[in-house]
């Protein structure tokens, strides 16, 4: 008898019986003879051959048991040259599949028919039986997702012909838990799965045993679908495929991914005996294998939005990546929702809200409208929206990428589980530094809300969809954090979350001179100018001509495609029509020793205009922008510019303003429905 097989394990469906099996008693392993490294890869090479050769029905050797022998005593005696077509360690014996989780199954992988001869029957789990054991248990399987970091376990084709989808994310598995983003694939897969079926067909998921790896992206899923706690999601797990993720890093990367306390009591399972005994070879050191779930003790990488003495920079990239088709479907949300067509270039083009500079033409707009200001922070621009699934930042490229944090919604008293679905909200991302420790913190300004949970509310006027966005995503999340016993879950730490969020200020024109004296200059972001914000106005995507941002002289600015022409000449170039510009008669200085022109050549540099040498100066790189700005940005730009709109002006023309009898009345008005809101909740 062959060590390591069990002749008389149960019979699996007779189609899968295989006449050439019989042979694999009159074999038995090489006791003495030790083979040269030439001779192993000569063999090696001959053997696969005829594996390979076996995969054809009609071409196959008598004495096809023969890799057995070879597989066990090799795999046995050097663990470095590991031969590729060997069954995973500790497979035979690992069970081969879980409970159903909703409707993800969890399972070992399916080895492919050429592994027959290394399986004896009963232990035999190809995909003819993994479809097998699930129709007699009365369920249809429709997608399969293998996480396994090789192709060489069984081919596709045969899920193909039953017309079972087949998608691959592959994920190392020995030393690092799987990327994010391939976590956000694994759920954006599960998800699409599961809202375009009509027959409630199953999804079974499998990595090589069907514990870590597995259990790490089905954790993931149930955190972003259900609520629940991570230690409920590992339980919840851990029934189903006992004895669930038994590598402490898997499970200690969840934590930390969702932000959660680990509870003490927590502990992580032992190693399963079928995984333990597989792993030493005969001189008791652990098998390699290149899809192995087990690790070598190497600590596992955290999830990387954990920032710690990094220094934090405008042009960090936040965030994991999500699949292409997401983004799609993201950026469709965005633009029905604001209600602008798709266009030529169809969902390209970032659809926020743009401020023009304020110049002598619309400067009277401060007049004819009610306005209140803000300062202008100077961060990072993102729309946000957050879904049930997470929360994604929306950049200026039109990019869309997942971070992890938690934005709870209102539900009868207290902020029970739910969260904001399809919320979409604009800001600025600072960074704040602490003028004595000199910490810094990420914040997310927010100025505006377009959607609340997916009804569009960009027709408001501003000040109702301000005092909405404090009411409704601002105060639950707070709520949430102070009174964390009545919140979704006690173990849920804020201060973890990659970024605070805020809602940003306004203030009333008369107190322009106290914000531009006082605030900003005390503020511990940078800010470069002012922005005036119509109190009645809609959400106006793209240019909003009455939107007004003022920049001090020296910070107004122009975005540049600077290109190095064939004849070595420096290139300025702005977009028309979607087009590139030449600017011809622009220049560009960059002022500093270590800045050279060439290495520029390709990006889009950011530029203030020097009045007395008329020439553009390099300021920054825009890493956060793939076009330059359109010509009416820079005509609009040049206007203010050469209209010179000082803070002198700026201020006079506020004080003359505060003093006209329809901007008194309307701020009477304002604190009579600012104290009756104050009084009714205090009620
Ligand atoms: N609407 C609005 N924008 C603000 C506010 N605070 C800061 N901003 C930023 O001001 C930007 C517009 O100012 P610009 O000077 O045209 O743009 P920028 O600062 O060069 O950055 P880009 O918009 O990326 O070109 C917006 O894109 C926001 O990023 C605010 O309170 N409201």
């Amino acid at each position: 008898m062959i060590v390591g097989m069990d002749l008389n394990a149960s019979p699996l469906p007779e189609d899968d019986e295989d006449p050439y099996e019989t042979h694999i008693e009159h074999y038995s392993a090489p006791e003495e003879h030790v083979e040269s490294a030439v001779e192993i890869s000569r063999r090696e090479r001959e053997e696969r051959r005829k594996r390979l050769r076996s995969d054809r029905p009609d071409d196959r050797p008598v004495h096809i048991s023969q890799p057995v022998i070879y597989d066990h005593f090799y795999q046995n005696r050097n663990s470095t040259f590991y031969d590729k077509s060997r069954i995973p360690p500790g497979w035979l014996d690992c069970p081969a599949v879980g409970k159903e989780i909703g409707c993800i199954i969890p399972s070992k992988v399916p080895l492919g028919e050429s592994y027959n001869d290394c399986v004896p029957p009963g232990k035999r789990y190809s995909f003819k039986q993994a479809v097998h054991k699930q129709e007699v248990s009365g369920r249809k399987l429709g997608l399969v997702i293998d996480l396994t970091n090789t192709s060489r376990y069984y081919q596709t084709t045969d899920l193909k012909k039953k017309g079972i989808k087949h998608v691959k994310i592959q994920c190392r598995g020995r030393d690092a838990v799987p990327e994010n983003a391939s976590v956000n694939t694994f759920v954006y897969e599960v998800s699409q799965f599961l809202l375009r079926q009509k027959s409630n067909k199953y999804i079974l998921v499998h990595c090589t045993h069907g514990h870590n790896r597995t259990g790490y992206m089905i954790i993931h899923y149930l955190m972003r679908t259900q609520p629940m706690s991570v230690t409920q999601a590992i339980k919840f797990f851990s029934e189903a495929r006992p004895p669930g993720i038994y590598k402490p890093d898997y499970i200690d990367a969840l934590y930390a991914f969702y932000h959660e306390r680990r509870p003490e009591s927590l502990v992580c399972p032992p190693t399963p005996e079928w995984k333990r005994s597989s792993d030493l070879d005969l001189n008791g050191e652990a098998a390699v294998d290149d899809d192995d779930d087990d690790d070598d003790g190497a600590p596992t990488a955290l999830p990387e939005n954990h920032e710690t003495d990094v220094m934090l920079t405008n042009d960090d990239v936040l965030g994991d990546e999500i699949p292409h088709d997401q983004q799609v479907q993201m950026r469709q949300f965005c633009y029905q929702q604001l209600k602008l067509n798709t266009g030529v270039r169809g969902h390209a083009q970032f659809p926020g809200s743009h401020p023009v500079s304020l110049n002598r033409d619309n400067l009277q707009l401060l007049r004819q409208r009610y306005y209140y200001a803000t300062w202008k922070a100077d961060g990072t621009r993102y729309m946000m929206l957050i879904t049930i699934d997470g929360c994604y930042l929306i950049d200026r490229s039109f990019n869309i990428r997942r971070v992890q944090m938690r934005f709870p919604c209102w539900h009868n008293k207290g902020v029970g589980g739910m969260s904001h679905h399809l919320t979409l909200l604009d800001g600025e991302m600072i960074i704040d530094t602490l003028p004595d420790s000199r910490k810094q913190e990420r914040r997310y300004l927010i100025y505006d809300m377009m959607v609340l949970n997916n009804e569009p509310i960009i027709e408001r006027p501003f000040y109702e969809r301000w005092k909405m966005l404090e009411k409704e995503v601002i105060e639950p999340r707070n709520y949430e954090r102070h009174n964390i016993y009545q919140g979704r879950n006690p173990y849920y730490r804020f201060d973890l979350e990659p970024f605070r969020v805020r809602r940003k200020d306004f203030w009333l024109l008369s107190t322009v001179n106290k914000v531009l004296k006082e605030f900003i200059p005390k503020l511990s972001h940078e800010a470069d100018g002012l922005i005036f914000q119509g109190w009645d106005d809609p959400y106006v995507p793209r240019t909003h001509e009455g939107l007004l941002k003022w920049k001090y002289a020296q910070l107004n600015s122009v975005d540049f495609l600077f290109e190095i022409g064939s004849d070595d000449r420096e290139q300025l170039f702005l977009h028309e029509r979607g087009r590139k510009k030449l600017m011809e008669g622009n220049t560009v200085e960059f002022r500093e020793v270590s800045d050279h022109p060439p290495s520029f050549s390709g990006k889009i540099i950011e530029c203030s205009w020097d009045p007395d040498r008329q020439v553009w100066v390099y300021m920054r790189i825009r890493t956060d922008k793939s076009t330059p700005n359109d010509i009416n940005t820079y005509r609009k730009v040049m206007q203010s510019i050469n209209d010179n709109i000082t803070e002198e002006i700026l201020l006079n023309e506020i004080n003359e303003i505060i003093r006209l009898p329809m901007y008194a009345d309307r701020i009477r008005m304002d604190s009579k429905a600012h104290l009756h809101t104050n009084s009714a909740r205090r009620r």
